[in-house]
């Protein structure tokens, strides 16, 4: 089960992520979010990673190619372009950088075919994107994408192992149910996360 925590803004919350054992990290670059950093602060928390994991730049409203030049700026492993991006921005992204992942959510009716615009992973989500709200993920059996998709939208410690029993994704991502307020990551919260998640089934 692959494991990304996102939303993380202090090299003491991505060290923990670290040391708690995720796959991946990743940062926000959404002006209004509460988790938004701007590119000099996202390039020192992305230097905590280094190279031992998966780096990803999240992205909501910002043009495809503006996001990919920074993606390649900051150095990061992936671009998340999150939300009403088309296809048309996922290939003018792509001539820029290689690796982009296609977030999305049910309420868009979106093609669920990891791939379908040339992304490399496809990420459900909640309608709102870092609310914390949940949604039917049963919705999705009979109906799941194949290949590498990542379930999100208001998972936390105590739902995640039941969530991936039901929907059965090759990994999860979290963001507000392992905060204590918004924009703030809770350390234990974290590591909590990480343990439920790897022990499901
Ligand atoms: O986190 C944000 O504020 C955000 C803003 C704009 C676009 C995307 C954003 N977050 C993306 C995510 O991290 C996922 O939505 C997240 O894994 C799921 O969110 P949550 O329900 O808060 O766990």
């Amino acid at each position: 089960m692959y494991v990304k925590v996102c939303g993380l803004s202090t090299v003491e919350s991505v060290r923990t992520a670290i040391d708690a054992g995720v796959d991946a990290i990743g940062v926000v670059h959404a002006p209004g979010s509460p988790r938004h950093l701007e590119p000099d602060r996202a390039r020192e928390v992305l230097a905590a990673a280094g190279c031992s994991v998966d780096t990803v730049l999240v992205v909501a409203k910002m043009p495809a190619d503006d996001a990919a030049r920074l993606a390649l700026d900051l150095g990061v492993s992936a671009l998340q372009l999150h939300g009403r991006y088309t296809a048309s921005d996922f290939q003018s992204a792509g001539h820029v950088f290689p690796r982009i992942w296609r977030a999305t959510s049910l309420a868009q009716d979106p093609d669920l075919h990891v791939g379908a615009h040339g992304e490399e992973l496809l990420l459900l989500d909640a309608p709102n994107a870092g609310s914390g709200e949940r949604w039917d993920v049963s919705r999705l059996v009979g109906n799941r994408p194949d290949g590498k998709w990542l379930l999100a939208g208001g998972l936390n410690p105590d739902n995640v192992a039941d969530a991936i029993t039901v929907a059965q994704p090759w990994g999860v991502d979290v963001s507000s149910g392992v905060e204590s307020a918004p924009g703030i990551k809770d350390l234990d919260k974290i590591r909590s996360f990480v343990a439920s998640a790897r022990a499901a089934r």
